[in-house]
């Protein structure tokens, strides 16, 4: 049974962490054995574009695989902002070198994950969308195959994301509360546990969960678990195309990490125009440091993120200038579980 009003008591965070650490060897080994970057930096520091041009990288995967890089400690901006290696690599991770361990990282070339990430970084496509496939997780735009929109798979997938949403939506509630708020409007809002652990703390918030049908069958679940049906409105839609349900306070939760930059920049435009004079627009999800250096455990998730979906994580400087190009003004992140962290932006 899922429990929305009450946090965990010990913190599952390291848990996530071992989980999200495979991601950690499949960039190293796609780095060294697959696209040889500690050899080219060897030769020569590089500009950002001029690395991923010989990478032949589109921005996305570029940003998840060196952003990672510099989060290992192994790559560093010299003094004119070129990436360069850190004494470190340069010491192990250059082929020839006296102490090079590129060929024990070698070893892991062939393992599944690291291909399937090479292809990933390679097409810059997320997962499950060959045609023997149910389509990509999490995310639904036109034109893309979409596991949302068959029920088993909408719903396995949905229900593995409560098992984070149970941990961290009571801790959200309690450190962002919404004393204020008449109706909170929960964009992809999935199992909608996180609106559910606001409305048990506020008797007289309403709230809607917007999603695909397939996910609200879930969503409406379990909200009647909670005994919260009433004051839950369940509403069928595309976030990129339908009108945005009327609400005072928005949630984008994990959302906007599974969508590639121009579509964050109209979802978050879409929801401003939608709010109300002195409305708020809530962002809740992961934040990379704005020198795009770390934190490790957010760049290892980006790059499960980006192999998933059509997203990355994305630093609190990207978000606050799709914010500010919104017309909203953002405030400061207050944290909540397992590296995620709310940041608020008022109309
Ligand atoms: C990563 S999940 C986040 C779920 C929830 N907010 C959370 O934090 O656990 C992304 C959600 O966005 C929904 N979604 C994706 N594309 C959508 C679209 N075009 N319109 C509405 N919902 C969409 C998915 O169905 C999914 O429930």
């Amino acid at each position: 049974m899922i429990d929305a009003t009450r946090p965990p008591i010990t913190d599952p965070t390291p848990i996530f962490d071992f989980y999200r650490g495979s991601a950690g060897t499949e960039l190293l080994t796609a780095a060294v054995s697959h696209f040889g970057v500690f050899e080219r930096l060897a030769r020569a520091p590089r500009r950002f574009e001029e690395l991923r041009a010989e990478l032949h990288l589109a921005e996305r995967p570029a940003v998840v695989l060196v952003t990672a890089l510099r989060a290992f400690g192994l790559l560093t901006p010299d003094a004119e902002g070129r990436l360069a290696l850190t004494p470190q690599a340069r010491e192990h991770l250059v082929p020839g070198a006296p102490f090079d361990i590129s060929g024990y990282i070698g070893l892991s070339a062939k393992a599944p994950g690291v291909v399937e990430l090479v292809e990933r970084l390679k097409t810059n496509r997320p997962a499950g969308t060959e045609p023997s496939q149910d389509g990509a997780a999490f995310i639904y735009r036109e034109g893309l195959e979409s596991a949302m929109e068959k029920e088993q798979s909408a719903r396995m997938l949905t229900l593995s994301l409560a098992g984070r949403a149970k941990n961290v939506a009571p801790v959200l509630a309690a450190r962002y509360p919404l004393p204020e708020a008449r109706v909170l409007l929960d964009v992809g809002g999935g199992t909608g546990l996180y609106a559910i652990a606001w409305l048990l703390r506020h008797p007289t918030l309403q709230a809607i969960v917007w999603d695909r049908p397939e996910v609200l069958k879930v969503a409406t679940e379990i909200a009647a678990a909670h005994g919260v049906a009433e004051r839950l409105k369940c509403v069928p839609g595309d976030m990129f195309t339908d009108p945005v349900p009327q609400a005072d306070v928005i949630l984008l939760s994990n959302v906007l990490h599974d969508w590639d930059v121009p579509q964050n920049r109209t979802l978050i435009r879409r929801c401003a125009e939608a709010l109300p004079p002195g409305g708020s627009l809530l962002v809740h999800d992961v934040f990379l440091n704005d020198a795009f250096d770390g934190p490790l455990p957010v760049a290892l998730y980006s790059a499960v993120l980006f192999s998933l979906t059509e997203g990355r994580a994305y630093s609190t400087a990207e978000y606050r200038s799709w914010l500010r190009e919104a017309g909203l003004e953002p405030g400061e992140v207050v944290p909540t579980l397992v590296h995620c962290g709310v940041l608020p932006a008022r109309k």
